[in-house]
């Protein structure tokens, strides 16, 4: 049988909520792993990617707070570098962890990822990717004023910082990391949706905005031609009527029919939104592809077809 290949994006809860230390964020890396070696154990072949909202504007802050002339502040795309490095040497550690205790025998790297924007994406006129902590909306406008950069309420939980977030073109890394997981290494790359670049006459040069990892994760997944693209959040299902007394979570469901949900309304816009639009994307570029959105928790029985929303060409199913 061929061995299945799946690209599998974590979201902001499996690396940090709330406590934002080293300590908790790889504590929590240490959980995400405890379940992502089930895919390992049933020879899946896997490649990881993650969010870096939190983590890259935190780096951020850290660069201004500590600016001097000796010691300049770096800009965002190489924020974006050190998250890619800070995850997956975190993530790295407890795989590692993980596979010992199991007597498996793996090896795991991280790929610094640089992903390819269009530096005439509509994006950078209109800044939507929430990054750094939150603040109340007295602090938010404060900061405004004095820093003039752009804060919004995001999705009730608080008011963020908010970067342009281009569309990924292409993936200057994707060959490597492709021929890495076909020779059987786990391998975690475009974190944070990758670092945003552009090509030049004289080379790459780095973008200042953060790309979705959603997006990145589905390009990728397309790119080194995986099986299935697993998108893992907070909540166990996508669902419609999202916290009415009328909701329903959604099982297994055809590209058509959640389309047709997602032009109702049904998917908040910077939270499910783009993982809807991102899973459609990935399942309608092959028949034999499909995009699983769940939480971690199920992350393995949802590739079963036992749990989560399984979006495929075929699939047709409202649960409850
Ligand atoms: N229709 C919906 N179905 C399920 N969750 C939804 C829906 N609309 C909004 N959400 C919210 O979107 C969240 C996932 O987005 P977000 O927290 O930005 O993702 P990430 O896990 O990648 O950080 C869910 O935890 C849920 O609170
Ligand atoms: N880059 C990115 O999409 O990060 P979050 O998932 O943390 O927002």
């Amino acid at each position: 049988m061929k061995k299945q290949k799946v690209v599998i994006a974590l979201g902001g809860n499996a690396i940090q909520s709330g406590d934002a230390s080293a300590e908790a964020q790889q504590l929590a890396l240490e959980n995400t792993a405890r379940q992502l070696v089930g895919f390992i154990e049933k020879g899946i072949d896997i490649i990881i990617s993650h969010g870096n909202g939190p983590q890259v504007g935190n780096i951020l802050l850290q660069q201004k707070a500590a600016h001097s002339d000796k010691n300049p502040q770096m800009p965002l795309d190489t924020c974006g570098a050190m998250s890619q490095g800070m995850i997956g040497y975190w993530m790295q550690n407890a795989m590692d962890k993980v596979l010992k205790e199991r007597g498996i025998e793996k090896n795991i790297a991280t790929i610094v990822t640089r992903v390819v924007v269009d530096q005439k994406d509509p994006a950078f006129k209109n800044p939507t990717k929430p990054i750094g902590p939150f603040y109340s909306e007295e602090e938010a406008k404060r900061l405004m004023e004095e820093t003039g950069a752009k804060f919004k309420e995001d999705a009730g939980r608080g008011w963020r910082r908010v970067v342009p977030s281009p569309l990924p073109v292409s993936i200057k890394e994707h060959s490597v990391i492709q021929s890495l997981v076909d020779e059987g290494n786990i391998v975690i790359s475009v974190g944070g949706g990758g670092i945003p670049v552009i090509e030049t006459e004289n080379g790459v040069k780095g973008i200042e905005a953060v790309i979705d990892k959603d997006f990145a994760s589905q390009k990728l997944a397309e790119l080194v031609n995986a099986d299935a693209l697993i998108i893992l959040t907070a909540v166990d299902h996508v669902y419609v009527d999202f916290n009415k007394p009328t909701q329903r979570k959604l099982g297994e469901i055809s590209i058509g029919e959640l389309s047709s949900y997602s032009q109702s309304g049904h998917f908040a816009a910077g939270s499910m939104l783009p993982k809807v639009q991102a899973a459609i994307q990935f399942a309608q570029s092959n028949p034999e592809r499909k995009t699983i959105i769940t939480s971690l928790d199920f992350a393995f029985e949802a590739m079963e077809g036992k749990a989560g929303t399984v979006i495929s060409m075929q699939g047709e199913k409202i649960l409850s």
